[in-house]
């Protein structure tokens, strides 16, 4: 089951400056920095009570994060739910014919396990799904 947006996504080119950025407009400073090979992504993270901004800048020009900027420049790149149990939420929107990208949970940033939906399929919207790692 989807229980909340737990991260909003976006794509910066230049993830400092966007610290700083944010950390005026938030009135707080990231928490957490956090590189993800696997997305070719560096990443930092900011929170607000129950809200979460995860900033993300492209290592390498094949990450999805330098392609995204290529093609729509900064902005919000994908929305993340929280599940409870990722992969029968894979399983449950797999069988509504969504498009899921990974067809195993994958690890993400901020210790989390993820999956992700086709934009093509939800409107447009790159959708994450991710369900908290319990050590
Ligand atoms: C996991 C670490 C961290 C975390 O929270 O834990 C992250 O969030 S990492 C985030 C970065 N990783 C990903 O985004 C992985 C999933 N994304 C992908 O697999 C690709 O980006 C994909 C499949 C969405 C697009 O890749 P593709 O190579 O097909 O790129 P194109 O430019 O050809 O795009 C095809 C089509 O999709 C549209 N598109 C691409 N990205 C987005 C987006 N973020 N939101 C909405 N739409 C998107 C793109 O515009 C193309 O549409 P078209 O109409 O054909 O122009
Ligand atoms: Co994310």
């Amino acid at each position: 089951m989807l229980t909340n947006v737990e991260h909003i996504g976006i794509a910066v080119r230049d993830i400092v400056a966007s610290n700083d950025l944010f950390t005026k407009l938030l009135n707080v400073a990231p928490y957490k920095a956090e590189a993800v090979a696997t997305e070719g992504v560096t990443t930092s993270f900011f929170q607000v009570n129950q809200t979460k901004i995860e900033l993300l800048e492209a290592t390498s020009p094949d990450s999805p994060i330098a392609k995204f900027l290529e093609k729509k420049g900064e902005g919000i790149h994908h929305i993340a739910f929280e599940v409870d149990n990722i992969q029968a939420e894979m399983e449950r929107l797999k069988n509504e014919g969504f498009t899921l990208l990974n067809d195993v949970p994958k690890r993400g940033a901020d210790n989390k396990l993820v999956c992700f939906l086709h934009p093509k399929g939800t409107n447009g919207v790159l959708i994450e799904l991710c369900q908290e790692i319990k050590e």
